[in-house]
Order: structure tokens, then sequence, then C-alpha cells
């Protein structure tokens, strides 16, 4: 593993995309794989392979490459997804209710033990299997649990002040679904996902192309 614990972020983000090509590898019972496979299948560049693997700290074969099962362990415990860490979600409308649904975050380390909503929440209620609560109940269960995972999918206007709730409380790291630029502590671990922005680029290059088209028919 390597020493220093600055990482490149895109880099950090192939990752999982590494993880899922070896273990559809796995599956097909493959044993080995090289550093340009495993290029191709991300499609990016041999080179960005190779230093991702670098990164890593695990040791291929010349002429052979990794052992694939060696190279998903690496991967795992790199990320600490051998060990799943919970998380507490908050904001149970449309968009949170779609993540509880979603049983995949288990393969990428995080379940979500709970979820909390604004009072009165009806007694007992769950979706998808996880309990929620009410929004009072947050610092309470944090605490008890020690969770450092907080999820973000309240309206943009509640974001701020519902993740300084979420950092009075103890959250450590905030995946913060809202469009709202969270104003925290320094020390506090922010991921932003921003489907808006991945939408303008996606229709950017759907009207470049359209252009493209029209002048080359
Ligand atoms: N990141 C993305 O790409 C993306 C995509 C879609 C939606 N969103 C965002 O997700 C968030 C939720 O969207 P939605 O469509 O589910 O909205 P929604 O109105 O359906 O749900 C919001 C939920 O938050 C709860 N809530 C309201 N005020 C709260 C507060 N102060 N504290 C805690 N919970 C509170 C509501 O009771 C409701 O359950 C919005 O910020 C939206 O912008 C993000």
């Amino acid at each position: 593993m390597k020493k220093s614990n600055v990482y490149s972020i895109p880099a950090l983000k192939r990752l999982p995309a590494y993880l899922r090509e070896l273990k559809r590898l796995q599956a097909e019972g493959q044993l080995r794989v090289a550093s340009p496979a495993l290029a191709r299948a991300l499609h990016i560049d041999t080179i960005i392979a190779r230093k991702d693997m670098e990164m890593l700290g695990v040791v291929g074969s010349p002429g052979v490459g990794f052992r694939v099962e060696e190279l998903i362990d690496g991967i795992e415990t790199f990320l600490g997804w051998k060990n799943s860490s919970e998380a507490f979600l908050v904001g149970t409308g449309d968009f949170g209710r779609a993540l509880l649904g979603y049983s995949g975050f288990a393969a990428y380390g995080v379940r979500i033990v709970a979820a909390f909503d604004p009072d009165p929440v009806e007694e007992g209620l769950e979706i998808h299997g996880v309990p929620v609560f009410g929004l009072s109940h947050f610092a309470h269960y944090t605490g008890r649990l020690g969770i450092h995972i907080g999820i973000l999918c309240v309206p943009d206007d509640d974001a701020q002040k519902t993740a300084e709730l979420m950092v009075d409380s103890g959250i450590l790291a905030i995946w913060n679904f809202t469009a709202h630029t969270l104003q925290l502590p320094e020390h506090i671990i922010r991921q932003r996902v921003n489907l808006g922005g991945d939408l303008a680029v996606l229709s950017v290059k759907l009207a470049e192309k359209l252009r493209e088209r029209k002048e080359n028919p």
C-alpha cells in the first residue's frame, strides 16, 4: 500500500469500475489479468491503468499480469470496503426513497441502517426494510450507533441546517445529493452528487453531435 495519503480523485473514482470488471472476470473463471486488458475495459490508456495499480500497491508479474483475486482484495482493502460502513439517510422523499431501495450500496461498502424525516414520523415506519425515525432522534441514534456517514436528500433550502445538525451529532462524512454547496468545518468530508451537472454535459455533447450530423449528413 502506498505510504502517502494524497491520491488522485479520478484514480479513486475509477476503482469501482475496475472492481466491477474484475468481478466479471472472476465470475468467468479468469485467474489473471494484465493492465492493457483492464485499460481496454475502462476505455482508458494502459499507462493510466498501470499508475492506478501502482497506487494500490498490488504487484503483478511481467508478462502475466495480476492475479484477479489479489487485485479485487487490494482494491476492496484500499477503499475500506471489506468492512462496510453504516450510514444514516435524511430526507425520505422521492430521491431518498430511491436510494433506500437500492440494494447495491452494500457492494460499495455502505449500508444505510436508518432514515430520518421531520417529526412526527409514524411509529414503526420502514421504507424498503430500513427503519425511519423523526429528525429529533438523529443525534441520539448517531451517538448510540457511532455512525460517521450522513446521506443528505432534503430539499435544497433545508440542506445547510440539516448538514449542521449532522455535524453537531458527530457525522464526519456527508454524501450530499442536494444542489446546495455546504458551508461546513474543514475537517468534514463531503462529496456532492450532481446529476444536473452530468445532464448538462450530456446535453451539450448531444447538441454537438446533432450539429455535426446536420453539417455532414
Ligand atoms: N443529486 C442529484 O443529482 C439529485 C437528483 C434528484 C434530486 N436531488 C435532490 O434531492 C433532494 C430531495 O429531492 P426529492 O425529489 O426527494 O424531494 P422531496 O420533496 O420528494 O423529498 C424531500 C424530503 O425531505 C424531507 N424534509 C423536508 N425538510 C426537511 C428538513 N428540514 N430536514 C429533514 N428532512 C426534510 C421531506 O419530508 C421529504 O421527505 C433535493 O435537494 C433535490 O435537489 C438531487
